[in-house]
């Protein structure tokens, strides 16, 4: 509800135009049965046509304002609440914005998509029925009680008795839904990470002819979703005609007893009609509100799931007046840095590693998969932060920074080149906005990119489709090189990111890249040697520990495990 109320409250002035048509609906509604009891027993009753005329063009330009009312109702509720998903949405991706790769993992990939999709909408769904069903009927219901009791008290004795009945099921639908409602979402989560597992796996799926396989696997999720949902319903649906069968036996009371007053004469026909009217009123706003009631478990579910990402809060603080400004550009040092992965203090990961890398300077990482390479370099730009000693940048601890500052000292070129639906330019000035045709080639150029764009009909204007599907491993990585080179950073980080490139078109860049980068500092993770022999330091890694420090030539003397990957992947004569 809080979270309903906080983005409801956004829109005072609409809710204020939704409260005032709610009451004037509502007056409109009791107001014509009034209308037409008084012309049934004052005007039909005493053959006065001129009051049956009178009241029936009230009662018609009752329904003429009633029917703008209602419009009214429908327009201000779905201006209301488009605005609150939109607003929620907006905020939800603002946060999600600032979370670190921890708090991704913490709620998934799929469930932050579900969530963002799929528990806003029920969010807004539910308020667009609280803006409407939810304000009407509680007002609606007291007034009606209110004509109920003026117009035959003695009646009204059967209104009240069907009441405990319909909270009593009212009560017990609400505490079954909540639970249900629960795992529906969650089984909605999981329907998620299997379509995109399916659908980012789709050709490792084909290669291992496993379709049959993944179906089964979403057969399952589908149905355990299907499953949960049918029950929900079922529970819905039940509670209708039960409603029905309570509201007929009261309509045949207070017929069946309403006929014997009148009889008495202590109750005329028109008030018996409107008393009627009345009741359905009351009773059908208490069936409305208890299907408000019903749907609430179910948004309060999603509402807690919506709130939950509002709240989290990421474990990388930002410091806002952090430093933004060095004297010195790329000089980058570990101070006995250990990592270990959230969850798992007692394995350190990356353990006591200390090395400086000054501009110019190329250093490199190699070892066995596993050991630590890329996770050690992702605690340059904190996307996790250390769990002892310190990263500094130009002397100033990374978590001293302005985050933002931070950040634009680094290049950093992923394990796996991610580009963005648009164009070849459009995924360039993702590096940097303003930047030129002639810059955007001059990073081309160095990316080794020029000739395979050249072939493409557009040029830099050629589209990228999700996900960059329809470029080459190895013309994503240039790509995203580019995108970094463009940058002009202090420090390059390239994470793997040759491992597509041919060994020529390797050479080719990383010559190109020495020339460029003489005033940056560069570091690059590689499993190929031929890729890091010439660093000016190369850094063995194994199990999280540094194993060797030293020049292609100096490791190969001194360190087993470097001669070891050396000696897997070069000639005897390179070798000497
Ligand atoms: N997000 C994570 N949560 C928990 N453990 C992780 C996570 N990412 C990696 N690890 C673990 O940390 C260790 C080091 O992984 P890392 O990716 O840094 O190795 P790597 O040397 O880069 O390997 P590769 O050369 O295969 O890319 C591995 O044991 C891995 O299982």
């Amino acid at each position: 509800m809080k979270t309903m109320w906080h983005y409801a409250m956004r829109q005072k002035g609409l809710l204020l135009v939704n409260m005032i048509c709610v009451f004037g609906f509502v007056i409109i509604e009791l107001g014509l049965p009034t209308l037409l009891a008084k012309m049934l027993d004052v005007g039909i009753v005493n053959s006065d046509f001129e009051y049956v005329k009178k009241m029936g063009s009230f009662m018609v330009m009752t329904i003429i304002v009633g029917i703008i009312l209602y419009i009214g109702l429908a327009v201000v509720g779905a201006k209301i609440n488009t605005r609150l998903v939109q607003h929620m949405r907006d905020d939800m991706m603002g946060n999600i914005q600032t979370f670190s790769h921890q708090e991704y993992e913490k709620i998934g990939m799929s469930s932050l998509i579900t969530r963002t999709t799929n528990d806003a909408f029920q969010v807004m769904t539910f308020m667009g029925m609280i803006l409407r069903i939810g304000f009407i009927t509680p007002i609606m219901f007291a007034s009606s009680v209110y004509m109920i009791v003026r117009t035959s008290p003695s009646l009204t004795a059967f209104v009240i008795g069907a009441l405990p009945f319909l909270l009593g099921g009212i009560l017990f639908i609400g505490k079954k839904s909540e639970p249900l409602s629960t795992k529906q979402q969650k089984n909605l989560d999981n329907i998620n990470k299997i379509l995109r597992e399916n659908l980012s796996g789709l050709r490792v799926i084909r290669a291992f002819v496993n379709e049959p396989f993944e179906e089964e696997r979403f057969d399952k999720v589908n149905s355990d979703y299907a499953e949960s949902s049918k029950k929900l319903f079922k529970l819905m649906a039940a509670a209708q005609p039960a409603f029905f069968f309570l509201f007929n036996i009261v309509m045949v009371l207070v017929i069946w007893f309403g006929s014997i007053q009148i009889d008495a004469g202590s109750l005329e026909v028109g008030n018996l009609i409107a008393f009627i009217e009345y009741i359905f009123h009351a009773l059908f706003s208490f069936l409305l509100f208890s299907s408000v009631f019903m749907m609430y478990p179910r948004a309060a579910v999603s509402a807690a799931r919506v709130q939950e990402v509002l709240d989290m809060e990421t474990v990388i603080k930002d410091l806002p007046e952090g430093v933004t400004e060095t004297t010195t550009q790329g000089v980058l040092s570990f101070e006995d840095v250990s990592f270990a992965y959230p969850g798992n203090s007692e394995s350190p990961v990356i353990r006591d590693v200390s090395f400086t890398a000054s501009p110019g300077e190329t250093v490199a990482f190699i070892g066995s998969t596993g050991s630590g390479k890329s996770t050690l370099i992702q605690l340059i730009p904190r996307f996790y932060d250390v769990s002892r000693g310190a990263i500094k940048i130009d002397g100033v601890d990374v978590r001293d920074y302005k985050l933002s500052a931070l950040r634009h000292k680094i290049g950093f070129i992923p394990q796996k080149a991610l580009l963005f639906s648009g164009t070849i330019a459009d995924n360039l000035k993702y590096g940097k906005p303003d930047a030129t045709e002639e810059e955007m080639r001059e990073a081309l150029d160095i990316a080794q990119a020029t000739e395979f764009i050249a072939q493409k009909d557009k040029g830099l204007e050629e589209p990228i489709s999700e996900g960059g599907s329809n470029f080459s491993g190895g013309q994503k990585q240039r790509l995203a090189i580019a995108r970094a080179l463009i940058r002009k950073p202090a420090i390059y980080v390239f994470d793997d990111s040759f491992s597509a490139l041919d060994y020529k078109t390797d050479a080719t860049l990383r010559n190109r890249l020495k020339k460029e980068t003489t005033e940056s500092t560069v570091l690059i993770v590689a499993q190929r040697i031929s890729t890091i022999m010439h660093a000016d330091k190369i850094i063995v890694l194994n199990e999280g520990n540094v194993v060797g420090t030293g020049t292609h030539k100096e490791l190969l003397k001194n360190c087993s495990i470097y001669y070891d990957i050396a000696s897997s992947q070069l000639t005897e004569e390179e070798l000497a």
